[in-house]
């Protein structure tokens, strides 16, 4: 299913702080939203969502979002946001239960499908043995799966996280990226804003590019994310080898 941001202007306390031209997902890849602190990704898609409140003609599959019933756009698109809540603490297998409220169910109401839905999300974050655990006593790392495992539950054909990689350790980042690229494989569009250049290098099939509010590339990953785009758009060098990417630190280094 397309997803397409049409152009925006936003402006907070008298500063633009996003200028974008029209922005289109594709269905069946998975796209890294890149860019420094403050360079308008989350902004953009909570613009684009409708959550901060300002009309937005963001198209879904052709229909506007904003047309569409809580219900309908929940089972079309599910946002994992960058500080995600948690209103009070439940098992983790009901809060990842609340992923499935657009079918009808929620905690100790699941269907066959439902069931299953929250099984597979459970097992896709390796959090199965923690299923009857309360939330509120989960690592910082186990959290940021639980919430990875209510927006897998969703099974939206288009799935978006901001940031949803930023508290794990190295081997749940790749195996959470591996996760995203195949739910990309199985047709879904899959975005997500990342800063782990490297990440992005070796499993996004394409980059949207932000700096200081404005697009500055939106392509595939190979043209987009180039050493001197590297260092133009965050200030440090980059070196791309048959290893991947490897930040080797500040672009322009103070002398001694
Ligand atoms: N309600 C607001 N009032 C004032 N400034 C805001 C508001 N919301 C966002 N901004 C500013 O807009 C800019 C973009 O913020 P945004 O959160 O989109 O950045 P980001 O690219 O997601 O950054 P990060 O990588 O740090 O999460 C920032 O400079 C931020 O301070």
């Amino acid at each position: 299913m397309s997803f397409v941001i049409p152009p925006i202007t936003a402006a907070r306390e008298g500063r633009t702080i996003l200028s974008t031209p029209t922005i289109s997902f594709k269905e069946g890849k998975l796209t890294a939203i890149l860019g420094p602190n403050g360079a308008g990704k989350s902004s953009l898609l909570q613009h684009a969502l409708g959550q901060d409140g300002e009309a937005c003609a963001t198209l879904v599959h052709g229909e506007e979002l904003q047309n569409l019933s809580q219900v309908e756009r929940a089972r079309r698109v599910a946002y994992l946001p960058q500080k995600p809540s948690m209103a009070w603490p439940l098992t983790v297998i009901d809060a990842v239960a609340l992923g499935r409220f657009a079918y009808g169910a929620g905690p100790g109401q699941l269907r066959t499908a439902d069931q299953r839905a929250v099984e597979q999300a459970l097992k896709d974050t390796e959090l199965e043995e923690f299923s009857q655990r309360r939330t509120d006593t989960l690592s910082g790392g186990e959290l940021a799966r639980l919430h990875i495992a209510r927006l897998l539950a969703t099974e939206a054909p288009i799935l978006i996280a901001d940031e949803p990689a930023a508290s794990l350790d190295p081997r749940h980042q790749h195996a959470l990226m591996a996760l995203l690229r195949a739910q990309a494989a199985q047709g879904k569009t899959v975005v997500t804003v990342l800063h782990d250049l490297a990440l992005a290098h070796r499993y996004a099939d394409d980059v949207v590019l932000l700096n200081q509010g404005s697009l500055t590339a939106h392509g595939a990953t190979a043209d987009v994310l180039t050493p001197s785009a590297i260092a133009e758009t965050y200030g440090v060098a980059a070196e791309i080898t048959p290893k991947g990417l490897q930040v080797t630190g500040p672009a322009h280094p103070p002398n001694p």
